[in-house]
């Protein structure tokens, strides 16, 4: 399969998300330029990225070696737990858009809600600040439940949250879709940990593709936003070329039948500031 074009997913302010992106957690800040050059190079134009990951400047680096123009390649970065508050944040968001080397983000993201304490919906109106600003396309937040959703003033365009096949937080994703908040799925692959799993692998010999993509397709079918990382250029190829794969009903919902509550990552109701900087 080649790599297709990729589609796009409407936020409720009309800004277009690509579908599918490459995420950089866990990509040291030595190797960021190199994954991130790769991806652009092989078709990814989005690029989901953190503060807390360390490896903005390699992004940034990789964005400027491209040759692409700034509005080609949509960017997310996300506040970090230890910067949140009003102030904190608007510091925050231009240190990192100093790091990636840009004027603005696309997407900007309250990390985690860190609810010991007690800052996110602070740190959430200075990233409505900014919004309304004009220094950021949209604004959203990441690990997110209903009660951390309900504490906000106005509406996020986003929440990244873990979602897999086995792990898929349905409750969660219809609270989101009846506020008009696109899901991301977050550790889309299961970090991994899904593709053993012999309905993904009896799917993809079935369709002659990889676990990985059987898995992409699932949640692009489904109408997720994801991010799956690699820092292996012929892995970031073949996580592109999932947009080209069509699975039918029953196998999407062979698939669905995986959930059983595997969560990779950490609990929002729990995670707190000096687990993540
Ligand atoms: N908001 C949040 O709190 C969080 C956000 N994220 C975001 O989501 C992104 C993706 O999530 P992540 O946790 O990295 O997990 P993923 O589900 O994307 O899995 C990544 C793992 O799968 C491997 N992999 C990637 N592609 C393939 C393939 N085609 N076949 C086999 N193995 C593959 C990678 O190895 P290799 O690199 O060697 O190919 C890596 O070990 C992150 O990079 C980050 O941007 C993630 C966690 C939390
Ligand atoms: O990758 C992220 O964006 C995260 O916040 C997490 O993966 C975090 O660093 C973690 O390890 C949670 O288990």
């Amino acid at each position: 399969m080649s790599a297709p074009e990729l589609d796009a997913v409407r936020l409720a302010d009309g800004v277009a998300i690509p579908q599918l992106g490459v995420g950089v957690f866990q990509v040291p800040a030595d190797d960021a330029q190199r994954v991130v050059e790769d991806a652009l190079e092989l078709g990814y134009r989005h690029v989901d990225t953190a503060a807390a990951y360390v490896n903005e400047a390699g992004v940034g680096a990789a964005l400027q070696a491209s040759g692409l123009r700034r509005e080609e390649v949509f960017v997310t970065s996300k506040l970090r737990n230890g910067d949140q508050g009003y102030d904190e944040a608007l510091r925050a968001y231009d240190d990192t858009c100093d790091r990636l080397g840009v004027d603005r983000l696309d997407l900007y993201l309250v990390h985690w809600p860190n609810p010991s304490a007690g800052r996110y919906a602070d740190s959430w109106r200075a990233l409505r600040r900014l919004h309304a600003e004009g220094r950021v396309r949209a604004v959203g937040v990441s690990n997110f439940l209903p009660e951390h959703l309900d504490a906000l003033d106005g509406v996020p365009a986003v929440n990244q949250i873990e979602l897999h096949p086995t792990f898929q937080q349905r409750d969660l994703v219809a609270v989101c879709r009846e506020r008009g908040i696109v899901v991301e799925a977050y550790s889309p692959l299961g970090q991994g940990a899904d593709l053993d799993d012999p309905v993904v692998t009896s799917t993809a010999h079935a369709h002659d593709v990889t676990p990985a993509q059987v898995v992409l397709a699932w949640h692009l079918q489904n109408g997720h936003v994801v991010i799956p990382k690699s820092s292996r250029r012929e892995r970031l190829a073949e996580n592109l070329a999932a947009s080209a794969l069509r699975l039918g009903a029953d196998e999407l919902q062979a698939i669905t039948d995986l959930d059983r509550g595997h969560r990779t990552g950490s609990d929002p109701a729990t995670f707190s500031l000096s687990q993540i900087r």
